[in-house]
C-alpha cells in the first residue's frame, strides 16, 4: 500500500498530561480525510506532531512513505491561528510567495514563474483582487483563505488544514470544499473540522480524535465509537439530513428524530 500518512505508536504529553496515547492509524495516498473529536481531544496537537512542530515523546510517524523530516517539503500546513501583526508590512501576495520560497531567499526576489503561482492559488480561493492588499488589512475569514493559498502555492503532495473554514461565511466554506475537493486530485488532505455537513459532504474518510485516533476509511462513524470519542451518544451533533454515510446510525436516532 502507497502511504501518505503511517504513524504508529504515538505518544504526546503536555507537562506531564498525556494528550494522545499509542496512537497508530496509517492513512493512504489520495485520501481526503477529516479528524473530528470534541474540544481539547488533540486534534491540533496530532496535525503538529505530523509537521514535525511538535516532537512525540514515543513513536513514529513516517509522511509519503519517508522519515518526517525527509518529506516536509513536499507537505502543505495550514495552522488554525490566522491572527496577525497587523502592522507587520506584508502583502496577501507576499504571504503567498513565503509558502514558495526556499530558505535564505527574500520575497522580493520573486521571478515570474513563482508570481504566476501565487496568483493562481489567490484566484483558486478567490483573493485574486486582494493581491496587493496588506494581510493586516484582510478579515480573519479572509486571511484564513491566504494562509490556504500560501499552502496551494507549494503544490504540496500532502495538505494538512487544521479548521480551515472556521471563519469562513457558508458560501465561502462550500467554495474552499470545492477547492480542496479538487485539490484532492493531487494531493492527499487531511483537515480537522467541527463542520459535520461540510466534511460529510465532501471527504472520503473520518478519523475521531480523543486521546485515541479511530480511523474510518468508509467514512462512517459507529455509534460504539462516537461514544468512545464524545463520551455520549451525541444525538445534538447531528444537524438534521447529514447524511449517515458519516454519522453512522444511532441506536436513539428513531426516537428523537422525526
Ligand atoms: N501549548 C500547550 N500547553 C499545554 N497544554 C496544551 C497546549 N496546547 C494545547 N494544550 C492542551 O492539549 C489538549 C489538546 O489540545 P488540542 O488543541 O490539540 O485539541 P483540539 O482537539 O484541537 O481542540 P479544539 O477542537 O478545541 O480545537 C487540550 O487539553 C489543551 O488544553
Amino acid at each position: 500500500m502507497n502511504w501518505a500518512v503511517e504513524v504508529e505508536g504515538l505518544r504526546f504529553a503536555y507537562n506531564g498530561e498525556t494528550i494522545l496515547d499509542d496512537v497508530t492509524f496509517s492513512v493512504p495516498r489520495g485520501e481526503f480525510l477529516a479528524l473530528l473529536g470534541p474540544n481539547g481531544g488533540g486534534k491540533t496537537t496530532l496535525l503538529k506532531l505530523l509537521v514535525g512542530l511538535l516532537r512525540p515523546a514515543a513513536g513514529t510517524i513516517r509522511l509519503l512513505g519517508s522519515p518526517l523530516e525527509e518529506a516536509l517539503s513536499r507537505v502543505g500546513y495550514v495552522p488554525q491561528d490566522t491572527n496577525v501583526n497587523k502592522d507587520f508590512p506584508v502583502t496577501v501576495e507576499e504571504v503567498v510567495l513565503m509558502g514558495r520560497l526556499g530558505r535564505g531567499r527574500w520575497f522580493g526576489r520573486a521571478d515570474a514563474k513563482e508570481r504566476r503561482a501565487a496568483a493562481k492559488a489567490l484566484e483558486r480561493v478567490g483573493l485574486a483582487d486582494l493581491a496587493r492588499r496588506r494581510l493586516g488589512e484582510l478579515s480573519q475569514g479572509q486571511r484564513q483563505r491566504v494562509l490556504i493559498a500560501r499552502a496551494l502555492a507549494t503544490a504540496p503532495e500532502l495538505l494538512l488544514l487544521d479548521e480551515p473554514t472556521a471563519s469562513v461565511d457558508p458560501s465561502a466554506q462550500s467554495a474552499l470544499y470545492e477547492v480542496l475537493k479538487e485539490l484532492n486530485g493531487e494531493a492527499t488532505i487531511v483537515v480537522v473540522s467541527h463542520d459535520l455537513t461540510a466534511v460529510s459532504g465532501h471527504v472520503g474518510a473520518v478519523a475521531c480524535v480523543n486521546r485515541k485516533v479511530h480511523y474510518h476509511p468508509s467514512g462512517t462513524i459507529s455509534d460504539a465509537t462516537f461514544r468512545a470519542t464524545w463520551g455520549r451518544c451525541p444525538v445534538e451533533l447531528i444537524a438534521h439530513g447529514v447524511p449517515h454515510r458519516v454519522l453512522g446510525v444511532h441506536d436513539h436516532e428513531e426516537d428523537r428524530h422525526d
